[in-house]
């Protein structure tokens, strides 16, 4: 059949009469002749139309996968055609979270690119398909006509296209549903069953604005994310993988998950999110990184429990337990115990996480950002944090005075109080998390107002720190007693030893003498 907007450049009258003149050779011609005729109306329309047709189909041409530039097309004409198209289409896409308006059948607009005026038409087709049972149906087929003057040709196809590709595949991925996925065990890595992540929508409602913490700190952090995101071509150019690592320490409670969720939603990127105690081993850990899309955050959550990482620091730190008291000794061995338990589920190494982060970063999809996080830093191997791995290390810490006033902000609505003097010195001298903090202050019930929130923290604050005052007096009081008694131990020990080196020295003494007599003896016998 023609494609009549391959006729396009023709106008007016000359397209009523072409009009009618197709109706009756649509009528009249038979099938067979007809392809004839089209091949050469094309060429002769080739010849003397001054416009380029470019045609975008909705399939493949096998016509099984949908085509990511028909897509994208869709996206880039959404927003220019949902203000000038005058019949729109609105689509519900699966993996949309926004509703797409995009232009309706045999619809046209406009785009002007660089002064450059092109047209942009929607055709759709009655195609006849031959199921499995032989029997013929019918569908549609969609596609876009780009029409545009010969003269600008390769300003076209060498700038405008990958600028429509490039913005509207950005608009896709702005308008996608987030994911959070998980790692399946690999006896259900089947396509068949749940593959090797399994995913929900991420909906997490953290933001940098609601994340409690220094304003200086988060803004250098938000630069850098941003620096990371559109570095596509310096990355390029200094020839480094396009990722980045972040170490997010500090103690349970201040915002470490909180923070990887504000990340999350800064950029715009999936979660996954990586148990490592169901990785088999490293061979495994290599296939579900591979099998990450880009624009994604890779997180391992609490690094120092989900394995024994620590390398060869242990063995390090096994020499200075002779010190230690049998309360601390227990303590060791019990840590001891639960690592080996995670040990027995999984073999992944040290060497195999950090081969998985650095060699086969590089052939697995661009712009990720892999997150640890822990509670204790000094856990963990240095090779593991080095720069380059770890890019970043950010320390979440307990709530100070700035962090509360946006807490106090988004629980309160309130950004001054006359106990806020108060809470500043308070929070200086005591060491609480903001989620302590964000708890005080949420409203238990519709009578609670800013006031009684606020009181409660003081109080809460006063008692954390009554608590800390006696909790430190207690550990100095452990302290010393386990000083006395390693210093009684020790003197007991080298009490010990010198009597046992007394006892020696008086056997050996006493030895000696017995020779003697023995040998004074001898010498009288011999000479009797
Ligand atoms: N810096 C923060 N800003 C805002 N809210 C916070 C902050 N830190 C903690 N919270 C609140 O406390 C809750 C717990 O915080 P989160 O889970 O992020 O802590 P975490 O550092 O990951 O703790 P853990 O080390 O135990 O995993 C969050 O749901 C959040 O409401
Ligand atoms: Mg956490």
């Amino acid at each position: 059949m023609i494609d009549t907007a391959a006729i396009w450049g023709l106008t007016g009258t000359t397209v009523t009469s072409f009009m009618f003149l197709w109706a009756i050779y649509s009528q009249y011609v038979p099938r067979h002749l007809r392809s004839y005729i089209e091949k050469y109306v094309y060429k002769l329309l080739g010849w003397v139309s001054l416009y380029v047709h470019i045609k975008f189909t909705e399939y493949t041409e096998e016509g099984l996968k949908r085509s990511e530039n028909y897509d994208a097309i869709r996206n880039y004409l959404s927003t220019n055609s949902a203000a000038r198209a005058l019949r729109l289409k609105a689509d519900e896409s699966k993996n949309s979270k926004a509703l797409v308006l995009s232009m309706d059948d045999h619809e046209e607009v406009e785009d002007v690119f660089d002064g450059v005026k092109v047209k942009w038409h929607s055709n759709v087709k009655e195609i006849q398909t031959n199921s499995s049972s032989g029997r013929g149906n019918s569908g549609e087929r969609r596609y876009f006509t780009l029409t545009f003057h010969k003269r600008h040709r390769e300003m076209i196809i060498e700038t405008y296209l990958e600028h429509v590709l490039r913005e509207g595949k950005d608009i896709g991925l702005r308008n996608r549903e987030r994911k959070l996925y998980t790692n399946n065990s690999s006896s259900e890595w089947y396509p068949w069953r749940s593959g090797k992540w399994s995913n929900v929508p991420f909906h997490h409602p953290a933001t940098f604005e609601t994340l409690a913490m220094d304003p200086e700190k988060k803004e250098r952090i938000k630069k850098d994310l941003v620096k990371f995101s559109k570095g596509k071509d310096y990355y390029k150019k200094v020839g480094k993988p396009w990722k980045r690592g972040y170490l997010l320490f500090g103690p349970p409670g201040t915002g470490k998950s909180t923070m990887i969720s504000a990340i999350a939603n800064f950029l715009k990127y999936d979660v996954y999110d990586l148990e490592l105690t169901t990785v088999k081993d490293n061979s495994e850990l290599k296939k579900l990184l591979l099998d990450t899309k880009g624009k994604s955050i890779v997180v391992i959550e609490d690094i120092d429990c989900s394995l024994d990482l620590t390398g060869q620091r242990k063995s390090k730190k096994e020499e200075d337990d002779e010190d230690d008291d049998d309360e601390e000794k227990k303590k060791k061995d019990d840590e001891k115990k639960a690592k080996m338990e995670a040990e027995k589920q999984s073999k992944v190494t040290l060497s195999g996480l950090l081969n998985s982060i650095d060699g086969l970063w590089s052939a697995c999809s661009d712009e990720k950002i892999i997150i640890f996080t822990t509670n204790f830093v000094d856990k963990l191997d240095p090779a593991l944090i080095r720069r380059g791995r770890m890019d970043n290390h950010i320390e979440m810490s307990y709530c100070r005075f700035e962090a509360f006033k946006v807490l106090a902000k988004n629980y309160l609505e309130i950004e001054s109080h006359e106990l806020y003097g108060e809470i500043k010195r308070l929070l200086e001298e005591t060491d609480v998390s903001p989620a302590d903090v964000a708890e005080t202050l949420m409203p238990k019930s519709d009578e609670e107002d800013a006031d009684v929130c606020i009181k409660r923290l003081v109080k809460t604050v006063e008692e954390e720190k009554e608590k800390a005052k006696k909790l430190a007096e207690e550990e100095e009081k452990s302290k010393a007693e386990r000083e006395e008694r390693r210093r009684k131990k020790k003197e007991e020990k080298k009490k010990k030893e010198e009597e046992d080196k007394k006892k020696k020295t008086e056997e050996e003494d006493k030895k000696v003498q017995g020779s003697e007599v023995n040998g004074d003896l001898h010498d009288s016998n011999g000479t009797n």
